[in-house]
């Protein structure tokens, strides 16, 4: 049987734009299951984005719902909700210390939700284990465990990027558009990167992506975003029966 993970139910959000009040989600109802890997795409200024900041909590949601693991989480911080929740942000600049090294990042996350002791011996300790890690990307980050990230390219350090959102396995992790800044050969270094941990840690996963390819050849379900919406929401077996050009008429 399947086991809802994550849940929104009549999820609204509206925001107040000048003297307007502006609805960026619309009643969204949307179940999300253990293990599901959903594209999602959309749209510029569909909402996708805003369905991310209200799952994480970085956007207040004016009415609805949010339940994971059957817990009501609407009205918990981002940072209570980030004990389950790990986001990666096209930015590669975004979520790693840039002065600190690959390892010292890799020690910060692994200690996700609890006190920090980067003491030098509790590092050596790890640095086994960052090693077998790291030698899972496609772009050296294991050659560099004592380079500051501010060195890296910009796919290794979103390949780190994606190590540390994953490393205490997140019960949900949000991708978005992680691959978006990056050259062609590297992005698809990175998608296959994912790919792999999603399956091999049964991670439950929800990626925006503006590559029709991508949306279409990874995970098990696709959702579209439109004006606050979800348009549509295509199952393993319906999605495995569209193409691209299906895909593009959600783009006018
Ligand atoms: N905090 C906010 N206050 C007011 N408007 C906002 C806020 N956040 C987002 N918006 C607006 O909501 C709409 C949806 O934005 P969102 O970033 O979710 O779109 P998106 O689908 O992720 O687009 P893109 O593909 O361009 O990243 C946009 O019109 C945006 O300008």
């Amino acid at each position: 049987m399947t086991e809802t993970q994550v849940e929104l139910k009549n999820v609204t959000v509206n925001v107040v734009a000048g003297h307007d009040v502006k609805t960026l989600l619309d009643d969204i109802n949307l179940e999300i299951h253990r293990g599901d890997f959903i594209t999602v795409i959309g749209t510029n200024g569909a909402g996708k984005s805003t369905l991310f900041n209200a799952i994480g909590g970085d956007l207040q949601i004016s009415a609805g719902t949010i339940t994971m693991g059957g817990k009501r989480v609407e009205k918990d911080s981002p940072e209570k909700r980030a004990k389950h929740i790990a986001r990666v942000f096209q930015d590669p600049k975004m979520g790693t210390a840039p002065r600190m090294t690959v390892a010292e990042n890799l020690a910060l996350a692994s200690h996700r939700g609890q006190h920090l002791g980067l003491r030098s011996r509790a590092l050596a300790k790890k640095k086994d284990q960052f090693l077998a890690l790291t030698k899972r990307t496609p772009n050296g980050l294991d050659q560099a465990l004592d380079k500051p990230t501010e060195e890296l390219s910009g796919g290794q350090r979103q390949a780190l990027s994606l190590l540390m959102a994953t490393l205490k396995e997140p019960d949900l992790l949000l991708l978005d558009e992680h691959t978006a800044a990056l050259d062609p050969h590297t992005s698809a270094a990175i998608m296959a990167l994912t790919d792999k941990i999603v399956a091999e840690d049964n991670l439950t996963c929800l990626m925006i992506t503006h590559q029709m390819d991508d949306a279409l050849k990874y995970g098990n379900r696709l959702l579209v975003v439109d004006a606050g919406h979800i348009v549509a929401d295509y199952n393993a077996q319906e999605k495995a029966n569209l193409d691209k050009a299906a895909l593009l008429q959600y783009f006018g």
